[in-house]
């Protein structure tokens, strides 16, 4: 709960403000009761003509004004406070989420990440919309009321002092007991987003595999843990504001009882100061209930802000760049020791060693799970090195501007992924400008999918991606290879397909390609022979060994096993 007292008191200038108007409303209760006691006192006991009340009336009107005017800007100083935290802790998550490497990025589930921006954030809001304005009110107001009390009637300023922490004192004791629920609501809640988005991109599959039943109960089961959880925080909710009136409804009545003794029984006091003090106890009090409920709300506040510090807290081996630019030509690549491990004992790329000269074609061999992807992803500054180093050019990768290596780099994995909008503005995510309809045309063309397209009813402008029409594997590649034809990068990346393409399809990728080559260097993880045959250099990866490296016909005759595998791959001899 100080971290996040300490996010509000770090706003200094709301801070003030609430201050200002808590005392200002504080002020103005006391007026009010003031203004109406005395009009009640000339009316009833002195028969005041109505005239010499008007002053009375205008001062109860101010009064009751400023009130309303102060309890607003209250109210609306919390909101714009939650406001500016809560966006606070949604760039904070962000820029966290985006920082990542690619390992950590894809660790988690990605509903309970929503969750978290979302829900957990929302949640937040009550500590800074409703507790602190409360806590600020709080602590002036009931003190400011208490000290007019104890001028009027000190007796009165007495009971309030033995009975008034009777609601703290229970308000901790609830609240010790709920913060253990808030906390279970907030896990489960972020448990229910996570399983509902899993179960709802893998829905096909549980079709498939008859599990979607079960998955309907796991869902089920889920939801009513939810629901439960909420109801125990709901349930110590009602019944911690149920204590708290009847703790404040005892105070008022033993205060009352000895106004009125002391007013009928005894003669002891006015009827003013009687009237007076009863209209600002049930003030005092209210306030302490009210900051009771809103100390409720803040603990399901600070159970959400937990899990909020749990992420930001969580290190990730983060990549290191540097503020050098890249020149605009395909750069000379070195691999010195270049080694990645995932976690402490996941699959290991053993140091390498090799030169990637600018313009040449690459290609990575070897059986699946041999590290093949992991190495290209490595060398696109998409993973941190375990050790070794990348040199680009001569210059660690590490001193690169991260922004003038991506500018130069395109990655076309196998599943390029295809955000929600029209075919043109995903194309246009590679060109990173302004592109005309002759130069999408034309990107279009080079990757062999303008045809495609062109005859869609609504062309370039088809929506697709999540919600819009769906595209297969070739066509999503060629739409990647677009993407990498308008950006014209110095360096490309290319993970090839291992289903098998059509004749038509695949000799547009290898025109495309061919295109691509003119203008840069290109790496591929590759699967058909006529890519590793025309390769400059082939990576022969093994159990994440770089076990040879050279050309096609340097490796025939050095190197057996490379023969073996392109035998096995082709079904026949290779020469
Ligand atoms: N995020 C990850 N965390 C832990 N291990 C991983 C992760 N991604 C991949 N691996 C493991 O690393 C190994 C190499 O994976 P990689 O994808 O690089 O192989 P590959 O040669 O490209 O395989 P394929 O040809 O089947 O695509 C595999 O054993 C895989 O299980």
């Amino acid at each position: 709960m100080n971290d996040l007292k300490q996010l509000a008191f770090q706003r200094k200038n709301k801070m003030a403000f609430l201050v200002v108007a808590s005392v200002l409303k504080g002020v103005a209760t006391i007026g009010q009761a003031l203004f109406f006691v005395a009009i009640a006192d000339r009316v009833f006991l002195q028969n005041a003509a109505f005239e010499s009340l008007l002053p009375l009336f205008v001062g109860l009107l101010s009064a009751i004004l400023l009130r309303a005017g102060a309890g607003y800007a209250i109210g609306r100083a919390g909101v714009n406070l939650a406001a500016d935290v809560k966006s606070e802790f949604r760039s904070t998550l962000i820029k966290s989420f985006a920082s990542n490497p690619l390992q950590s990025a894809a660790q988690g589930q990605s509903g309970q990440k929503v969750s978290l921006l979302m829900d957990a954030v929302d949640e937040v809001d009550g500590f800074f919309s409703k507790y602190i304005p409360q806590m600020i009110q709080t602590y002036i107001i009931p003190l400011l009321l208490l000290a007019v009390i104890f001028t009027q009637n000190w007796t009165t300023g007495v009971i309030i002092l033995i009975t008034a922490p009777f609601i703290p004192v229970f308000m901790a004791m609830v609240g010790k007991g709920t913060k253990k629920k808030a906390d279970e609501k907030m896990e489960q809640l972020s448990q229910f987003s996570g399983t509902f988005l899993d179960v709802l991109q893998g829905l096909t599959t549980l079709k498939l595999f008859g599990q979607a039943e079960k998955q309907r109960n796991t869902i089920r089961k889920s939801s009513l843990s939810f629901r439960d959880s909420t109801m125990d925080v709901l349930k110590s909710a009602f019944l911690s504001s149920l204590m708290l009136e009847y703790i404040s409804m005892l105070s008022i009545g033993i205060i009352a009882l000895e106004i009125g003794l002391r007013l009928v029984v005894f003669d002891s006091i006015s009827f003013f100061t009687a009237f007076f003090i009863l209209i600002l106890v049930p003030d005092f009090f209210n306030l302490l209930k009210d900051f009771g409920s809103a100390f409720h709300t803040a603990r399901g506040s600070v159970s959400a802000a937990n899990q909020l510090s749990a992420e930001l807290e969580k290190t990730h081996p983060s990549l290191v760049w540097g503020s050098e630019k890249l020149a605009p030509e395909p750069p000379h690549l070195s691999l010195e020791g270049l080694s990645f491990q995932y976690g402490d004992d996941g699959f290991t790329l053993a140091p390498m060693d090799g030169e990637i000269p600018p313009y040449s074609q690459v290609a990575i061999i070897g059986k699946s799970g041999s590290g093949k992807t992991t190495l290209m992803q490595l060398l696109a500054g998409l993973l941190p090195q375990s050790e070794g180093r990348l040199m680009i050019n001569g210059v660690q990768r590490e001193k690169m501007s991260e922004q003038s290596w991506f500018d130069q780099l395109s990655y076309i994995s196998q599943n390029p992924y295809l955000f929600a909008g029209t075919i043109r503005e995903n194309m246009e995510i590679g060109a990173n400008r302004q592109v005309s309809d002759a130069e999408i045309l034309d990107a279009a063309e080079k990757a062999g999918i303008a045809e495609m397209v062109l005859a869609l009813e609504q062309g370039f402008e088809t929506p697709i991606g999540e919600a819009g029409r769906g595209l297969s594997g070739g066509e999503k590649q060629r739409i990647a290879l677009a993407r990498a034809f308008l950006k014209k990068p110095s360096l490309i990346l290319f993970d090839e397909p291992t289903t098998g393409l059509d004749l038509r399809t695949e000799q547009i990728l290898q025109d495309s390609l061919s295109e691509l080559q003119k203008t840069s260097t290109v790496i591929t993880v590759a699967h058909r022979l006529h890519t590793i045959r025309k390769a400059d250099l082939i990576f022969f990866l093994d159990g994440g060994k770089l076990e040879a490296v050279g050309s096609h016909d340097e490796l025939l005759q050095t190197y057996s096993l490379y023969k073996e595998m392109l035998s096995a791959q082709q079904g026949g001899s290779v020469r």
